[in-house]
């Protein structure tokens, strides 16, 4: 009997989507024992101060990766839109999940949609990715941050009289908390982050025997989707604190390609949307384009507000 041993962070969503790939592996391998070491990261530690301020790449995944280094641990789930683009040398994407609701969504107070909201209605969040295309939207709303796990930042819709949240469809689904949502924002609203939605399963590139024991969670499809996706964070080195965002879907066979950048207050939103086949190539089309309209300068000029 083969045992391994899986790293996760222990929020309650890390755990469950951990607990799901252990699942998914025994289906495959029967036989099969994983072992689950819980890992607090820089991003659990740090509550009290806004994401894009905590600063750094790999914030919830740096202490995971060194444990993997150390051989503690021989692989682990991350959710994907928490891993920055470039790899640390020795390790590797060994599978990436097929991909949930990819969408963000409000959670009212009132249960209304995000239309509904009150002139002036305080909004929580801690991503400028949000923020910035939801006040393009609706200029006259408050974004309050609020940070923590999804309990946490559920609790604050009420402890902050805010009239609404927003959260990651993925999160609450695999929590079983769907129930809560008052509404999923399409894509034309509000672009998803790179990546939301699908898990990344990563281990070291020279771990043979666990990469193929792992191979059986990857899901070629949002293989390209995501790949597509992440492209355009990479040409724009972002992370997941700069207001960037990607979807990527599949239409009539072809991979179709939006990506944003934004100010953080919403004024300025570029958008750009292709199509093709090569998720690389159509990625860097995207970003391109994105470029070629002055992304570049305003993604300085929140790195500026952000290092102050
Ligand atoms: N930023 C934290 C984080 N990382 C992944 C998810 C949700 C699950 C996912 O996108 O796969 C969340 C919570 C959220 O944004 O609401």
């Amino acid at each position: 009997m083969k045992r391994i041993v899986v790293g996760t962070r222990k929020s309650p969503l890390a755990l469950t989507q951990t607990e799901w790939v252990i699942e998914r592996l025994k289906e495959h391998h029967p036989g099969l024992e994983v072992g689950m070491e819980k890992i607090v990261t820089k991003g659990d530690r740090i509550l009290d101060v806004t994401l894009s301020k905590v600063g750094g790449k790999g914030l919830f995944i740096k202490e995971i990766e060194q444990a993997m280094y150390d051989k503690q641990i021989d692989f682990a789930v991350h959710s994907l839109k928490d891993m920055p683009t470039e790899m640390p040398d020795g390790l590797m994407l060994a599978a990436i999940t097929e991909r949930e609701d990819p969408r963000d969504v409000v959670i009212t107070r009132n249960g209304g949609t995000f239309s509904d909201l009150p002139i002036g209605a305080k909004v929580g969040t801690s991503s400028l990715r949000r923020a910035a295309q939801l006040c393009h939207a609706r200029p006259d709303i408050k974004i309050v941050s609020v940070r923590g796990n999804i309990n946490t930042r559920l609790a604050k819709l009420e402890e902050l009289e805010l009239d609404a949240i927003v959260l990651a469809a993925a999160g609450l689904e695999r929590m079983g908390w769907a129930d809560k949502i008052s509404e999923r924002l399409a894509p034309e609203l509000c672009i998803p982050a790179v990546g939301q939605g699908a898990l990344a399963i990563q281990c070291r590139s020279d771990d043979q025997e666990i990469r193929e024991i792992l191979s059986v969670l990857d899901n070629e499809q949002t293989r390209r989707i995501v790949t597509a996706e992440r492209t355009v964070l990479g040409q724009l080195n972002g992370g997941c604190q700069i207001p960037i965002g990607a979807y990527a879907e599949t239409v009539d066979g072809e991979l179709k390609l939006t990506g944003i950048v934004g100010s953080a207050d919403g004024l300025t939103l570029l958008k750009e949307t292709a199509t093709g086949t090569d998720p690389v190539a159509l990625g860097q089309a995207v970003a391109e384009r994105l470029i070629e309209k002055g992304a570049g300068e305003i993604l300085e000029k929140v790195r500026e507000e952000i290092n102050q």
